[in-house]
């Protein structure tokens, strides 16, 4: 099978971005996987896949992370799909609205190129995050071997646990994370992300994430550090977010509210890969 693809990056969260609508794609989970690697393939954190939509939305946007499991939601993709149907000319709209696993989002392509998406309110309901039974995204503890660890937990329609610490540049991302992102508790796997207040309108984070490992950056994993960090009382409600792959814009108003994410989307380069 021969496929175009495009290559990417939101922050240095990337992906490779597949047209499901203008041409027949079935992938296994081998094959997701052979076109992650960064070695045998293309290489991505994350594959994205354009559909048709099935409702009332533009596009169905599906979302594979590197190990080939199909997730729920992907905040820097998001970004990075409407430049993709925008720039492919499978839309002449800026704003759209995409159906993925976990709902229906709205990303909107500004003048200067960056994206803002409305992603959706964030979820503390117990069917999002099973363990946890109150609706805050309160601090909890959680068993690791050699030491308990107190980690927040919330859902931007994917599962993100959130570690408050004073250092992230030398905070256990990997080794901590990891076990973390397969605990127990999370019977579905969980993103683990890293903040360090810098200011109220300003945190410093590092994702761990499902199914990836640590990325440059995540799109939801900083709404979801946001959201906990202002429902902690630590933060205002806009903040910027320093990742290791730049910075984004995240917003909430609190209570219901959705989320709002501004960054940019870049493509890198396209191609055909046999596979
Ligand atoms: N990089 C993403 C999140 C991708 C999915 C995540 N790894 C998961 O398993 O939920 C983002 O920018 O949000």
């Amino acid at each position: 099978m021969k496929l175009k693809f495009t290559k990417m990056q939101g922050l240095g969260n990337d992906f490779v971005v597949l047209d499901g609508i203008n041409q027949a794609i079935t992938l296994d989970r081998e094959q997701i996987r052979k076109l992650a690697d960064r070695h045998f393939g293309i290489g991505c954190d994350q594959l994205l896949l354009v559909e048709k939509a099935e409702g009332q939305a533009d596009f169905r946007y599906r979302i594979f992370n590197a190990d080939g499991g199909e997730v729920e939601q992907c905040g820097n993709g998001a970004r990075c799909f409407v430049r993709y149907v925008h720039d492919h000319g499978l839309t002449q709209k800026n704003e759209i609205r995409i159906e993925t696993l976990s709902g229906v989002i709205s990303p909107h392509l500004e003048v200067n190129g960056n994206v803002t998406v409305n992603m959706g309110k964030p979820i503390f309901e117990p069917e999002a995050i099973p363990f946890i039974a109150e609706k805050r995204a309160l601090t909890y503890p959680l068993e690791l071997p050699g030491q308990p660890v107190t980690i927040s937990a919330v859902s931007m329609g994917n599962p993100h646990a959130v570690r408050v610490v004073p250092d992230v540049d030398n905070a256990p991302v990997d080794t901590e994370g990891a076990l973390i992102e397969s605990h127990p508790r999370f019977p579905k796997r969980v993103n683990v992300g890293y903040l360090q207040v810098l200011g109220r309108t300003h945190i410093k984070l590092r994702v761990f994430e499902r199914g990836a490992g640590e990325t440059l950056a995540c799109g939801t994993g900083a709404c979801a550090a946001v959201v906990v960090g202002i429902d902690l009382g630590l933060l205002d409600h806009q903040v910027k977010v320093s990742t290791r792959g730049g910075e984004l814009t995240i917003s909430w108003q609190g209570n219901d509210e959705p989320v709002w994410m501004t960054g940019p989307a870049v493509t890198v380069f396209e191609g055909e890969i046999n596979l």
